[in-house]
């Protein structure tokens, strides 16, 4: 049983060496051709493109793009989808760039050669998975493996600053000292401000994590070491390991410099949760990031920043102290964000005069950064496709709608429609709470979606906190439950799925208040129905029912009568208050948030002060909610 690996090693161990050198020799070889190409986005192509900087354009069949601008620098791209874009590609060709259609390129070399090596390839995976098991992930002689796949940014190309990024005010003070540390760490240090050492972004994804990082290192002017967790997370033990601290000498050695992880909860994952022990290679990765970070010292120039999605899932080690102790939350931006964002990725675009930022920003709520990136680049191959120069408002329309539709990002895009039924459904909620004399009062009101679940919100909190809810109290709590749906009954005369949950809820409470509570004088104060429910593998099996199929009628008859009476109340308080409600909509549609102290000044208004106060506003632009809706 021992010997086994040994000879297996000993036999393809010349093999391996051989494979090594015959992909060096590739290598240098494909190194030849490209050197003096530069890798762009998409986006960036598109950008030059506009720019009228770029001449001709290579295309081959798998869909890399080589594009040569006037001053002779060679760009490169791989866009499958411009392949495709005949359209596209023939108003390229009638505004003057060479389009040329090659077969031949780099890859279909590796892919040659890939073929010959399989049987290699599959051979070397079996001697690794060998070496994974008898425990040993070192000494493979000749073993590139541990090329330390991080991507260095040149920060005097391509130069990021805070410039690039909008909507972040607050973000951008609290990186100010982190830039000021880079540009002269020593002196900082001699000043004797506490040094930073990491910084945790987080946030949801597309709100500009990875960008806000590489702006700064283009304000300090620092190289910028890229890694993705995922990057790290190897199919051999100990290579993930190895590439941590790889990028952490790397980095060292060109410091000052900014290290950035991004997708972190990839390797910083809470230790020992997975099923059957856990993921030893994740762990020794994430134990080596540990050791790299308690290991350097902050005058060294080094700063660490991550981003994650999921900071709720990291282990608990890499937020202590002199980890990633600065934490920078990054959220989805409200309007005036959106309209800032926009008005960054318009830069060097032609635009029609008649373009509005401020109306397409609130076209777009629910887009982070990376969609109105992506709506602004689909108008502008929108308006090439047509052979314009300029992009249009239909443009912008027709990209708008795209986002949404297209396939893009997990979060939740609303169309304006929709977010006019949320307006008035949020409003519901709050001007009942504002209304009923024993509601909670309205500490905020928001139409900017956050997550997948919720489109908006109303936050009621109580004034105090309580043990003991009064009757009188549940009661105007229901009504206020139903003034969603009961706005978007009597504003749109039609109702939403958006009202599903309150319902629930609404329903669940006055289930409770009649049949636990006794707050019903017909059913009595008889706790019925004691629910002895258990909880088996997260589902409730059993409920017991102490009582008979007639009393069973009666509740469920006077739970009915109950949620209708509040219904109709909740209607007639907001009928009565029509006008009222229709100017914070408007104001609320415009401004996206209204805080709990302006919403009781607005209440507090006369309906004239209150009509000053919303279409004075500055903000606010669209004031008819009702035209679009079909
Ligand atoms: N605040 C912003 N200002 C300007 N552009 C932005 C902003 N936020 C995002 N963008 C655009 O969106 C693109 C994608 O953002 P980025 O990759 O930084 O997001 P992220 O939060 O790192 O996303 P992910 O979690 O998916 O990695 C950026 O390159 C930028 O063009
Ligand atoms: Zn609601």
């Amino acid at each position: 049983m021992n010997n086994n690996p040994n000879r297996r090693g000993s036999l393809i161990g010349p093999l391996f060496i051989y494979f090594i050198l015959a992909m060096l020799i590739f290598m240098s070889i494909s190194q030849l051709n490209t050197s003096n190409i530069t890798e762009i986005s998409y986006t960036d192509l598109v950008n030059l493109i506009n720019q009228d900087t770029i001449i001709s354009l290579q295309i081959d069949t798998s869909g890399l793009i080589q594009a040569k601008a006037k001053n002779g620098q060679l760009f490169q791209v791989y866009a499958p989808t411009l392949l495709m874009d005949q359209a596209y590609v023939r108003a390229l060709a009638n505004d003057g760039i060479k389009v040329e259609y090659i077969q031949n390129t780099g890859a279909s070399w590796w892919v040659t050669m890939l073929i010959y090596m399989l049987p290699l390839i599959i051979l070397m995976f079996f001697w690794f998975w060998m070496f994974r098991r008898s425990g040993t992930g070192e000494g493979i002689p000749g073993a590139n493996y541990r090329r330390n796949p991080a991507r260095r940014y040149d920060s005097k190309r391509n130069k990021i600053t805070f410039n690039d990024v909008a909507g972040i005010d607050e973000v951008k003070e609290e990186l100010e000292d982190i830039v000021n540390f880079l540009k002269d760490p020593k002196n900082f240090s001699a000043l004797g401000a506490k040094m930073p050492k990491g910084v945790l972004l987080s946030g949801p994804p597309g709100t500009g994590k990875t960008l806000v990082a590489r702006a700064v290192a283009g304000e300090a002017d620092v190289p910028f070491y890229f890694m993705s967790g995922s990057d790290f997370v190897e199919l051999f033990v100990g290579v993930g390991a190895a590439r941590v601290r790889d990028l952490f000498k790397e980095a060292k050695e060109n410091s000052p410099a900014i290290i950035f992880i991004d997708e972190l909860d990839a390797v910083g994952r809470q230790r020992g949760t997975g099923l059957g022990g856990g993921h030893d290679e994740r762990e020794q990765t994430l134990n080596a990031l540990l050791v790299e970070m308690d290991g350097f010292d902050p005058r060294e120039g080094i700063v660490v920043m991550a981003a994650t999605n999921r900071p709720d899932i990291l282990d608990k080690a890499l937020l202590r102290p002199g980890r990633f102790d600065k934490k920078i939350f990054l959220d989805v931006p409200d309007l005036r964000a959106r309209e800032e964002i926009i008005k960054i990725h318009l830069r060097g675009k032609r635009i029609a005069d008649d373009i509005d930022v401020k109306s397409l920003a609130q076209s777009t709520p629910g887009f982070v950064g990376a969609d109105l990136e992506n709506m602004v680049n689909e108008a502008a191959l929108l308006a090439a496709r047509d052979n314009r120069d300029h992009i249009t408002n239909d443009d912008f329309q027709e990209a708008i709608e795209r986002v949404i539709v297209g396939p893009a990002r997990k979060s939740r895009k609303i169309t304006p429609k929709e977010k006019k039924v949320i307006t008035y459904h949020e409003l519901g909620h709050a001007v009942l709470g504002y209304l009923l004399p024993y509601a909670d009062p309205v500490h905020k009101i928001t139409i900017v979606p956050r997550g997948q679940a919720a489109l908006g919100y109303t936050m009621q909190l109580p004034s105090e906190d309580r043990f003991l809810i009064t009757e009188p109290e549940i009661k105007d709590k229901i009504v206020g439950m139903l003034g969603g749906r009961a706005a978007e009954e009597i504003v749109f005369n039609e109702i939403t799925t958006g009202a599903g949950n309150d319902l629930k809820r609404a329903t669940e409470l006055v289930r409770e208040m009649v049949a636990q509570l006794g707050m019903s004088e017909k059913i009595g104060p008889i706790a019925w129905g004691e629910e002895e429910g258990e909880i088996f593998l997260g589902r409730e099996i059993t409920r017991m029912k102490n009582f008979s199929q007639e009393t069973a009628k009666e509740i469920d008859s006077e739970i009915k009568n109950f949620i209708l009476s509040s219904y109709e109340k909740a209607k007639n308080l907001l009928s009565e208050n029509r006008k009222r409600l229709d100017l914070l909509a408007i104001y609320l549609y415009n401004k996206e948030n209204i805080s709990g102290k302006e919403f009781k000044k607005m209440m507090e208004m006369d309906i004239e002060e209150l009509n000053d106060y919303v279409l004075k506003d500055k903000d606010v632009k669209e004031t008819n909610l009702f035209v679009s809706y079909a």
